[in-house]
């Protein structure tokens, strides 16, 4: 073989990809929590976890509730009743008499045991209807808390390092909290048979009841150490969770397909996802053996103990210390009694398993919830000037600040442009303005007020952003431009917007005007070009007419004409409202009043197009010329 024969095999034949990183969930609050939960901790928290989830389903559908538990209260005592009926008739029925009288006698007994058994089946199949009416209500109930705390939370809170998987692992709480319902009635209806069986098992030797609990209680254990070996290794699963689902949107969305296909990522990401998948069905497989040893092991030592009652209930009976009628009515009683315990137990291990999720979702609103946005109530009026007052912002998993010690003035109608290099600190500068964060040190004002005293919704009334990684609504043309604003009821307003961005055509062409779903993937609808799309972001922005408008790379992808549309329409309203364009164009900055020229978070040099680029060795300057030099 050639050296050119052995370059060109390796040029066909690359290596394979390097395996997925192995992420684990990083959570910073919640890091070692699962060592720190032992039964214990559960069992602690659980009443205040269930009664939590009680309380919400007694809100969300009372009759439901009450149906509920009172239809699971009578099926209970209807099982009880039949159960002691059994018992009871089993006297007569092996008493010395002949057969028609044994069954005449037993006949009331087994009459109640009948109707108690029919009624009991009633009451179980409306007690469930009770449960499945208010069971998805619970889950939704838990849902939009959900929802409501992280989007009230502070974007700081979001921007915590592990807040996505633990987001992931309280989702896996909310799907858990309908359990808690069942769980809940499961145990009170094992627990009412209990009691049932438990008159039969008055007649018995008193030392047969210490054997009945040690015959069903390792069951209980062996579920409640399995639950959480599946717990852990749901936990250890929740990163790579993520990553899977990340991987396998990225394979199969139709938005990445050309840059996958085409960049030859189709094998990675398929190996990616295969790999993922592997190391989450490894972990789950390893966690098979010992789930069946625990559940082995307890069952073994119950089952011990089950056989051991009844070689005492054989005993006492052969020697005579239990008549056969008694000892029968023991054999049913005992078999009830291990029956339902065994019920209770195991439905109250189910409750510690739902506890444990409920404690990530629990954690996880605590957490989000303390984050919340606690701002003033203030109401500002559209801005005449906003001040950034020597403040400085960092992420919450970074050392440096992202903005530091910044002090600007914008005043309206003044144009102003951001430039700077990549991760100069513009975008962060943006958030600040416009009161998504709040600066660490520092402060921001609208005219005299602070932003942490304002209102939040107030505020954003009054802005219009578009961002750099902007939305693509999978919505109607109409709402891409009118999304979070009050409904007009006509399209005038729209229809300016469209014009003053360029739009007109190309939503002409489209099939149904401003009525055409643009949700080509999930709905079906029209697709747009990248460039109509940051159009729709502009015009959405537009159409807002803000007091502070903010626009963060905004002609990106724009043609000549549609930049120049643009920027047209900022000239014209500029008067109205502050104006503020990060870009890294730099032949843009031209319309601007005032050109602020950012490195690592600061200002560094400001001034007009023209003062700067006269500036020699200035920044701007230098970052000009190269934008030249093709
Ligand atoms: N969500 C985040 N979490 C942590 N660090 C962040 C986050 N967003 C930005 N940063 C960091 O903050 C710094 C400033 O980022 P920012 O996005 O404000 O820069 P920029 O000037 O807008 O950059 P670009 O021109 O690339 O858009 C960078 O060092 C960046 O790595």
């Amino acid at each position: 073989m050639t050296t050119s024969d052995s370059t060109n095999t390796s040029a066909t034949t690359p290596p394979p990809p390097p395996p997925p990183a192995d992420l684990r969930f990083e959570a910073k609050d919640v890091a070692n929590r699962l060592a720190g939960i032992t039964v214990r901790t559960v069992v602690r928290r659980l009443p205040a976890a269930v009664w939590w989830t009680l309380k919400m389903a007694w809100r969300v559908d009372r009759p439901a509730v009450l149906l509920l538990g009172v239809c699971q209260l009578a099926a209970g005592v209807a099982q009880a009743v039949a159960l002691a009926a059994t018992a009871r008739a089993m006297g007569p029925l092996l008493g010395g008499a002949d057969a028609a009288s044994r069954i005449d006698a037993a006949l009331p007994a087994l009459a109640v045991m009948v109707a108690a058994a029919a009624v009991a089946r009633v009451f179980t199949v409306l007690a469930a209807y009770g449960s499945g009416r208010v069971t998805p209500k619970l889950t939704t109930e838990a849902d939009t808390r959900f929802v409501e705390t992280v989007c009230r939370a502070e974007l700081t809170a979001m921007e915590e390092p592990g807040f996505h998987d633990a987001q992931t692992a309280a989702k896996a709480g909310v799907q858990r909290t309908a359990n808690v319902v069942t769980d809940v009635q499961r145990c009170m209806s094992a627990l009412m048979q209990i009691t049932g069986a438990m008159g039969a098992l008055t007649v018995l030797h008193p030392v047969l009841l210490p054997l009945i609990v040690l015959a069903v209680v390792p069951a209980g254990v062996g579920e409640i150490v399995a639950a959480r070996i599946s717990y852990r290794t749901h936990y250890l699963n929740i990163g790579d969770q993520n990553v899977r689902h990340m991987v396998r949107w990225w394979a199969t969305t139709p938005k990445h397909a050309t840059e996958v296909r085409a960049n030859g990522m189709t094998d990675y990401v398929r190996y990616w996802y295969a790999a993922i998948s592997r190391r989450m069905d490894a972990r789950t497989i390893a966690a098979a053996p010992r789930t069946a040893r625990t559940v082995l092991a307890a069952s073994a030592v119950g089952g011990l103990f089950q056989t051991l009652t009844w070689g005492v209930l054989a005993y006492l009976a052969t020697h005579g210390h239990i008549g056969l009628a008694v000892a029968a009515t023991a054999v049913v009683g005992l078999r009830a009694v291990i029956a339902s315990l065994g019920n209770a137990v195991s439905y109250a291990a189910n409750v510690l398993n739902t506890g444990m999720y409920l404690e990530d979702l629990h954690s996880f609103l605590d957490r989000t919830g303390r984050a919340a946005q606690q701002r003033g109530t203030r109401l500002p009026d559209a801005p005449r000037e906003v001040r950034v007052d020597n403040a400085s912002y960092t992420y919450p998993s970074k050392d440096r600040p992202a903005v530091d010690g910044l002090s600007l003035t914008l005043t309206r109608g003044e144009v102003v442009a951001v430039v700077g290099v990549n991760g100069a600190g513009k975008s962060t500068l943006m958030n600040l303005i416009t009161a998504v964060t709040l600066p660490d040190k520092g402060r921001v004002l609208w005219d005299a007020a602070e932003t942490r005293a304002l209102d939040a919704d107030a505020v954003w009334r009054h802005t219009g952003v578009v961002t750099q990684d902007f939305a693509k609504w999978p919505l109607r043309a109409r709402e891409n431009v009118t999304q979070g604003q009050p409904r007009t009821d006509h399209d005038d307003p729209v229809w300016e917007a469209v014009d003053q961005v360029g739009l007109r055509e190309a939503v002409d062409e489209l099939p149904h005007g401003l009525d055409t779903l643009l949700a080509r993937e999930y709905f079906g609808g029209s697709e747009l070009s990248g460039g109509q799309w940051q159009r729709f972001a502009c015009a959405r922005a537009l159409y807002r007419k803000p007091a502070v408008l903010i626009l963060d790379e905004p002609t990106s992808q724009l043609d000549a004409r549609g930049e120049h549309q643009i920027f047209t329409a900022l000239r014209q309203q500029r008067r109205d409202r502050i104006t503020v364009i990060v870009t890294h164009r730099l032949d843009n900055t031209r319309l601007a009043d005032r050109i602020l020229v950012l490195d690592h978070g600061r200002i560094v040099e400001q001034g007009t197009f023209d003062e700067l680029r006269a500036t020699p060795g200035s920044l701007f300057a230098e970052l000009y010329d190269l934008s030249q030099d093709r």
